[in-house]
């Protein structure tokens, strides 16, 4: 009986997935199927592609059907559908390690005590982490789980760039700087060399991560030396339903003046701003883009102008810069956001192939060729980068049935 290995990545209304086969270590080519069970809570869809993109299953599950309702469908089906094949382990995206955990590890009930401590850091995604590493523990106690941390590949970034300006003691505390997205950031960092070649690669490179989630990361020889998002995953870029960084002093006017509660701050900061708050209309870039509507195009606006802004500042951090690269999905598939960001880039050298900017797709380089700093786009994958890890702690015999 062949293995499998299940990847998931726990979102407030979704649980997306991805399944490898393990007779190797997880290549893309290894993928067997990936989805995921969207709008939990309301009608949860339930949909898998196989590696190429066809349809392999498409169902609803009941109406209000829990996380832990969708981990029990999810696991179900797959022990139906593949029943020749044994799932040897799992692995879940868990976005706040802290300072606790600067690599996979594997799952006991202690390191889930620990991954609580940082729930409300993480509000829109920790809880659900957890919850997903519940329920598989609970239907399936035997079943070897990993943790692969947003965090830890920020981990040694140099203190200068770790520290507020508070009181030691609060830093001492570990209210600092930690930086999310670490493993769509160590996915990117493997694949520079063969996209980019060696000499970008270990020179100064900004990865632009764009997404619902935002964030940047400048990257020395592929280690991260500065990043966007802070002490949560609120801080840094303008985001699809978040603010990005705000005058600390916004947030105490909300509570002193405007008399909101911290609950009805966090909900304003994390789920009504944005894309979604200034333009009054959507979190989605497809639809802003698609909008001739002023308040669209003001809040696509703000959201070049504020990577912009950043991309300054972490070439600063780096001392120049050499690459900028895109991922996520808006960096990945929105030829007119890298069109305004490399324009705004301009003055740093970054000159853009309009044609090949238009045309990307998959790993490509987008600026001309003998343009100071290059510019490029890299999918991410980090189902496959977490699938890795999982490989790498079974097959070193860290894990044990
Ligand atoms: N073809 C596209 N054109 C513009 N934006 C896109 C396109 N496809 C996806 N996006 C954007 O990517 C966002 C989702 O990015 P993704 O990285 O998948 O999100 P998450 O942060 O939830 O992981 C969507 O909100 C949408 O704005
Ligand atoms: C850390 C973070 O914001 O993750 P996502 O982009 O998946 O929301
Ligand atoms: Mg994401």
């Amino acid at each position: 009986m062949s293995d499998m290995l299940l990847v998931l990545n726990a979102g407030s209304s979704s649980v997306k997935f991805a399944l490898y086969a393990a007779h190797a270590e997880p290549t893309v080519e290894q993928l067997i199927c990936e989805g995921g069970i969207g709008s939990i809570g309301h009608r949860p869809h339930f949909k898998v592609v196989d590696r190429d993109g066809g349809a392999v299953h498409d169902d609803y599950l009941a109406e209000g059907a829990s996380h832990d309702d969708a981990i029990a469908t999810l696991i179900g089906w797959i022990e139906q559908r593949f029943s020749d094949q044994r799932l040897a382990a799992v692995g879940h995206r868990v976005v706040h390690g802290g300072d606790l955990f600067d690599a996979p590890v594997r799952i006991d009930p202690d390191v889930v005590a620990k991954l609580r401590r940082f729930t409300t850091l993480a509000p829109l995604h920790q809880p659900h982490n957890i919850a997903a590493i519940e329920a598989l523990a609970k239907q399936h106690p035997t079943l070897p789980q990993v943790a692969c941390f947003d965090t830890a590949f920020h981990h040694r970034l140099p203190p200068v760039a770790t520290w507020f300006a508070l009181p030691r003691e609060l830093t001492a505390q570990g209210i600092r700087r930690y930086g999310f997205h670490g493993i769509s950031y160590e996915y990117i960092a493997g694949a520079l060399p063969g996209v980019a070649g060696s000499a970008i690669a270990y020179g100064r490179v900004v990865v632009a991560h764009l997404g619902a989630g935002a964030s940047m990361c400048a990257m020395r020889a592929r280690k991260s030396v500065a990043t966007t998002m802070g002490f949560t995953a609120l801080d840094g870029l303008m985001m699809g339903s978040r603010t990005g960084v705000l005058d600390p002093g916004v947030v105490l006017y909300l509570l002193e003046q405007k008399g909101m509660t911290p609950a009805e701050v966090s909900d304003l900061l994390y789920r009504q701003s944005g894309l979604l708050g200034v333009s009054g209309i959507s979190d989605d870039m497809r639809t802003l883009l698609a909008s001739d509507d002023p308040r669209a195009e003001e809040a696509v606006a703000l959201f070049v102008y504020r990577i912009g802004r950043e991309l300054g500042s972490l070439a600063a951090a780096l001392g120049g810069l050499d690459a900028l690269v895109f991922t996520g999905g808006i960096g990945e598939h929105a030829a007119e956001i890298r069109r305004r960001v490399c324009k705004q880039a301009a003055w740093l050298g970054v000159t853009l192939d309009a044609a090949a900017n238009a045309q990307a797709s998959g790993a490509a380089r987008i600026s001309i060729a003998d343009s100071k700093v290059s510019a490029w786009v890299i999918p991410t994958d980090e189902d496959l980068m977490i699938a890795r890890h999982v490989w790498r702690l079974v097959e070193g015999g860290r894990i044990a049935d």
